[in-house]
């Protein structure tokens, strides 16, 4: 049955009430709400809340939603987090969005405040899950102690200026597949025939006749190949080639294409991966918020049970938007304007999908952006979608929450069937994709004979050779000691906070500051290195993606 989109409003307080703590927050609840959300504060309150519609600055919002005021983030679970759980529990996927203007509190609600989801949290607040903890790692703690025996396994991936980034290895960047042609990339070559050549190779993407008679001509050896048996039978080979490799051969839609899972056992790993993503996530402070997201983040985490001796798979998407922005209010200049205009273009563009699927239109634009491509197939019924509408009480923010209470009335409409997810043979699934990486290895290793990968133009000077390599090298160590400092400097502020002393705060601060400035310093060099004429050749976009597949078909395999 088509059930309507599970939509939630959270009130962020006003400034003044979270200053003075939760007791003001407790009466608010308690009482009429315009009243006594005026005592005490920095701001005047714009929202009212009557049964169950939401006003705000003359505008009356009917739609059926749970509204959240406060800071309770147990009760925020409650209303959002148990929907999923039950959407688990019935064998279906289950996703999570939180939609807002920039700073009404979606991290705050999806992970928490910054800095809390820390170790020293977990060990504080045992058995239990910490009191400050947002839905994701709520969700988590109840899964953990719900389904034992499952497998949990999660990756993170953050969406910057429409191009998807890889939160677990280093931010680098991933590319999105179409899921239905066995994730194959939807991006095609910008170059255009006639291009030069460096040294006689040609730049990736090339269309030049000699690279399309070259293109051509591997793909005669590779069916020639086929139907010798040496990449396993043709017609076999091309029906599994259409079977996608992705999660479920049945789902539409995009997915990214070999980014880092890890696997979770307990809440430690919890804290301890939910640090590395807020400590690698992009963002920067702005006359908002302090620590605004720059980036849309999308964790997932896939489930696997044992059903009667098939192996049962299910995703759980947590998607943790960035805020729309007005450049005015925010006081965003240069680099931090063009991350507001891309953010604010891509939330438009999900817009439009929603208002799309509410009034049933026969074309939805899901492919205007990287976001929408990534959420397709949960909105059109691969999961249970629930929504959070985050707003920010007070008079100053009217504008943008009547526009997110707009959102929100929009996604209430929208109605969708999440399937049940089928339990299957996961031992003959592998069998399948070993022997697609077999050949996928294979012809990344017939791509590099042939100069495909990245290399250097013949006749580059040897030591500069070696010094960018070495180069290389050293930015990897720098940049893993920077996210080891950041997750240390997150654990030791949040001891800090609970035993009032700043302790290493300031050391480790100022580590984070000197191996900043080293990776910003081997960035520079070897953006430099790599701008020298004809030294070093992009890898072609072939090798690219293929290399991508096998990190694909890697990951589906553990
Ligand atoms: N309900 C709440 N109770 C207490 N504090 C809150 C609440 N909501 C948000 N905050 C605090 O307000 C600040 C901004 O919140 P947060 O960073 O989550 O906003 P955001 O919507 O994710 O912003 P952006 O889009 O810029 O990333 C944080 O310090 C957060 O802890």
């Amino acid at each position: 049955m088509r059930k309507k989109i599970n939509t939630s409003v959270r009130i962020r307080p006003l400034a003044g009430d979270i200053e003075l703590g939760n007791h003001i927050n407790e009466q608010r609840e308690k009482c009429s709400l315009p009243e006594i959300a005026r005592t005490g504060t920095s701001g005047r309150p714009a929202i009212q809340v009557h049964g169950g519609s939401l006003s705000c600055s003359g505008t009356t919002f009917n739609f059926q939603a749970s509204v959240i005021t406060g800071e309770d983030q147990g009760r925020m679970f409650l209303a959002l987090g148990d929907p999923v759980l039950s959407a688990i529990k019935s064998g279906k996927n289950a996703t999570i969005i939180a939609y807002g203007q920039t700073g009404s509190g979606k991290t705050h609600t999806m992970l928490g405040p910054p800095g809390s989801l820390t170790l020293d949290a977990v060990q504080q607040s045992a058995p239990n899950c910490p009191s400050s903890w947002g839905i994701f790692p709520r969700a988590m703690f109840q899964i953990l102690s719900t389904f034992q025996h499952a497998k949990l396994r999660l990756s993170c991936v953050e969406i910057f200026h429409d191009q998807a980034y890889d939160l677990l290895n280093s931010r680098s960047p991933l590319q999105v597949g179409s899921k239905q042609s066995g994730l194959k990339f939807s991006s095609r070559s910008t170059h255009l025939s006639g291009a030069k050549t460096v040294n006689g190779v040609h730049p990736p993407g090339c269309r030049c006749g000699d690279c399309w008679k070259e293109k051509k001509r591997l793909i005669a050896e590779r069916k020639a190949m086929r139907e010798r048996g040496e990449f396993g039978n043709g017609k076999a080979s091309h029906r599994e080639r259409k079977a996608s490799t992705s999660l479920s051969a049945s789902s539409s839609g995009f997915a990214t294409v070999g980014e880092t899972v890890t696997r979770i056992n307990s809440l430690t790993d919890v804290a301890s991966l939910s640090s590395t993503i807020e400590a690698t996530r992009t963002a920067s402070s702005h006359a908002l918020n302090d620590r605004s997201s720059r980036s849309h983040c999308l964790i997932r985490v896939e489930l696997t049970s044992n059903v009667g001796g098939s192996a049962l798979k299910q995703t759980l998407l947590f998607v943790d938007l960035a805020g729309s922005e007005r450049i005015s209010k925010s006081g965003a200049t240069g680099a931090m304007a063009r991350e507001a205009t891309s953010i604010n273009s891509s939330l438009t563009v999900l817009g439009r999908v929603i208002q799309a699927l509410g009034t049933g239109k026969p074309h939805v634009p899901y492919r205007d952006s990287c976001l929408t491509r990534l959420l397709r197939s949960d909105l059109e019924g691969g999961a249970v979608v629930s929504v959070c509408i985050c707003v920010a009480d007070g008079e100053e923010h009217e504008d943008e929450t009547v526009c997110s209470l707009r959102f929100g009335s929009r996604m209430s409409v929208v109605r969708n069937e999440a399937r049940e997810e089928i339990a299957y043979d996961l031992a003959e699934e592998a069998e399948g994709y070993r022997e697609k990486l077999r050949i996928a290895q294979k012809e990344l290793a017939e791509m590099e004979t042939r100069g495909y990968g990245e290399m250097f133009a013949p006749g580059s000077n040897p030591s500069e050779i070696r010094s960018y390599l070495e180069n290389k090298k050293q930015l990897q160590k720098f940049e893993s000691q920077l996210l080891e400092a950041r997750k240390a400097l997150l654990e030791a502020k949040s001891k800090a906070r609970r035993v009032g002393d700043g302790g290493r705060v300031g050391e480790l601060a100022a580590r984070v500051g000197e191996l900043k400035q080293g990776v910003d310093n081997i960035q520079g060099i070897l953006l430099r290195q790599r701008s020298i004429k004809g030294f070093v050749i992009a890898p072609k976009q072939l090798w690219v993606n293929k290399q991508a597949q096998v990190r694909e078909l890697i990951k589906l395999i553990d």
